[in-house]
C-alpha cells in the first residue's frame, strides 16, 4: 500500500504526486511499472495500450485502494488524437510501446520500424512542443555485437572487457547487414534514441532513455497456444517455459552459444522509480539496465531452467532436455544474433546509486514458480484437446 509518508528523492527533497502517461503499460514491464507505482507512490496512471490483460488486477474492482489513481485508456499510438491532449495532461511521458520479439524483426521488418521510428516521433514531438518529460524506452541491442566478436576465436584480447563492456557514452553501435533484417528493431531504436537526444540539445527536451538488458520475470509475453497465437515465437524465457510445461526438449538456436545477463524484472523496476523521482539526476542521461553478474550462455540458461522447472514442478526432468535448431528453421531467413551483452554500470550508479540484487537462481526459480501455477493446468486442457489435421 502507498504510504502517507511524505516520498522523498535522493536528495533529501519531498516528491510531489505526478501523474504520469505511460504508453504501453499493459505490456510486461509497463504492468511491474504500473504495479510498483500503485503501491509504493501517490503518483497517478495514465494508462495507454492496445490490451489491458496484463493490468486487470490493477484496474478492477472498483474498490482496489488505487482505484482514483489509474485510468486505462485502449489507444492505438499509430493512429489516435486523444494522445497528445494526455500526454499534454501529464508531468510525464514513458513510452513503453513497441514490437519488441526477435522472431518479427526479420519477417516483419516493415511493422518493426513502423513500431520502433515512426509510431514513437509523435511522443517526442508532443513532449517537446508541449516541455513535458520523456522516459524513452530503447534497448542493449542498440549496441549490436561487441568489438571482440570482430577479433579471432583464439584471441587473447577476447577476454578483455574493454572489448565486450557496453558503455553508454563510449561503445558503438556494431550491426550486420541491411539483409540481415534482424537489426531492423536495433536500428530504427538507434535512430529514436539520435532524435529524442537531438530534441533535447537543440530544443531542450528533459528525456530519459532506459537500454534494459534482457529484463525477465513473471507476465513476460505469452504462452503459445494459451494465451497467444499457438505459431507465435516470444522471446526465451516464455519459449523455453513454453517447452518445459509441455515436457518437450527446448530449442537452442544455432548451438546456445550467445551470451547475455538476465536482470529480475522487479530490481528494474527499481531502477526506473528512481529515474521518474529524481529528474535532476536522470534527465539528459541514457542508462543500461541490466544485471553483469547475471551472465550465461543460452544453453546455460536452458540448464537452469529445466532444473529449476523439475523442483518447482515436481517432475523429473527429460533425459534429453534440449535439442539443436539452426537460425534459419527458427526464426527464418536475415536472422543475425549479439554475441554477449555486459552492461557498464558506471552511470547508473553514479547518478541513481542503483544496484540489481536478484540472482539468476532466485529469479528463475520465482519466475518459473509462477509460470507452473498460471500455466501448468492450461498446457495440460490444451494438449489433451484432440489436434486437428
Ligand atoms: N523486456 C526486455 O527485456 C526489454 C529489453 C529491451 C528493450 N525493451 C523495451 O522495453 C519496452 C517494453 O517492453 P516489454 O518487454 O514490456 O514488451 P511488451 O510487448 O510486453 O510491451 C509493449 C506494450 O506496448 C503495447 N503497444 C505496442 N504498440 C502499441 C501501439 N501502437 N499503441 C499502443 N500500445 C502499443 C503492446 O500492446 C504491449 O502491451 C519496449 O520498448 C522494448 O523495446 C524491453
Ligand atoms: O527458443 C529459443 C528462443 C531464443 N533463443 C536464443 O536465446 C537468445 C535470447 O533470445 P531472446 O528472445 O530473449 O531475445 P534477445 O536477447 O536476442 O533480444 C531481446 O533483447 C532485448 C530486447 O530489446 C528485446 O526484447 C529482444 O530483442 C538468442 O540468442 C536466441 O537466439 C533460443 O536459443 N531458443
Amino acid at each position: 500500500m502507498a504510504s502517507s509518508v511524505v516520498r522523498v528523492d535522493l536528495d533529501g527533497k519531498p516528491i510531489n504526486p505526478l501523474t504520469i502517461c505511460m504508453i504501453g503499460a499493459g505490456g510486461f514491464i509497463g504492468s511491474h511499472l504500473c504495479e510498483k507505482i500503485l503501491n509504493e507512490t501517490q503518483h497517478k496512471i495514465l494508462a495507454l495500450d492496445v490490451y489491458n490483460d496484463k493490468i486487470k488486477h490493477l484496474l478492477e474492482p472498483d474498490s482496489l485502494p488505487w482505484a482514483g489513481r489509474i485510468q486505462f485508456h485502449r489507444i492505438n499510438i499509430k493512429h489516435d488524437s486523444r494522445l497528445e491532449g494526455l500526454i499534454k495532461m501529464s508531468d510525464l511521458t514513458i513510452n513503453l510501446a513497441a514490437i519488441c520479439t526477435p522472431a518479427d524483426y526479420n519477417t516483419r521488418p516493415l511493422d518493426t520500424i513502423y513500431s520502433n521510428f515512426i509510431d514513437a516521433l509523435p511522443v517526442v514531438k508532443y513532449c517537446s512542443e508541449n516541455g513535458k518529460r520523456l522516459i524513452h524506452f530503447s534497448t542493449c541491442e542498440v549496441y549490436g555485437k561487441t568489438i571482440g566478436s570482430f577479433l579471432p576465436k583464439d584471441s587473447p584480447l577476447r577476454q578483455d572487457p574493454a572489448y565486450y563492456v557496453l558503455k553508454e557514452d563510449a561503445s558503438p553501435c556494431i550491426f550486420g547487414s541491411i539483409e540481415k533484417q534482424r537489426w531492423s528493431y536495433a536500428c530504427a531504436k538507434q535512430l529514436i534514441e539520435r532524435l529524442v537526444y537531438a530534441e533535447g540539445a537543440e530544443n531542450g527536451l528533459e528525456f530519459t532513455i532506459v537500454r534494459p538488458f534482457n529484463w525477465i520475470g513473471p507476465r513476460m509475453d505469452f504462452i503459445p497456444g494459451v494465451d497467444g497465437p499457438s505459431e507465435g515465437v516470444p522471446r526465451v524465457l516464455a519459449c523455453f517455459s513454453n517447452a518445459l510445461l509441455r515436457r518437450e526438449p527446448l530449442k537452442l538456436v544455432d548451438g546456445g552459444e550467445s551470451q547475455r545477463t538476465f536482470v529480475y524484472i522487479k530490481d528494474a523496476i527499481e531502477a526506473v522509480l528512481l529515474m521518474i523521482e529524481n529528474p535532476s539526476r536522470a534527465n539528459g542521461h541514457i542508462f543500461n539496465v541490466g544485471n553483469p553478474n547475471n551472465e550465461v550462455t543460452v544453453r546455460q540458461l536452458a540448464e537452469m531452467m529445466t532444473a529449476v522447472y523439475a523442483n518447482v514442478s515436481g517432475e523429473p526432468a527429460l533425459e534429453e532436455p534440449t535439442v539443436d535448431v539452426s537460425s534459419k528453421e527458427f526464426y527464418g531467413e536475415g536472422y543475425d544474433d549479439s554475441d554477449k551483452r555486459i552492461p557498464d554500470m558506471t552511470i547508473i550508479n553514479r547518478q541513481l546509486g542503483w544496484n540489481p540484487k536478484t540472482s539468476l537462481w532466485d529469479l528463475l526459480d520465482s519466475t518459473l514458480t509462477y509460470q507452473h501455477k498460471t500455466y501448468a493446468e492450461a498446457i495440460k486442457k490444451v494438449m489433451s484437446q484432440p489436434t486437428t489435421s
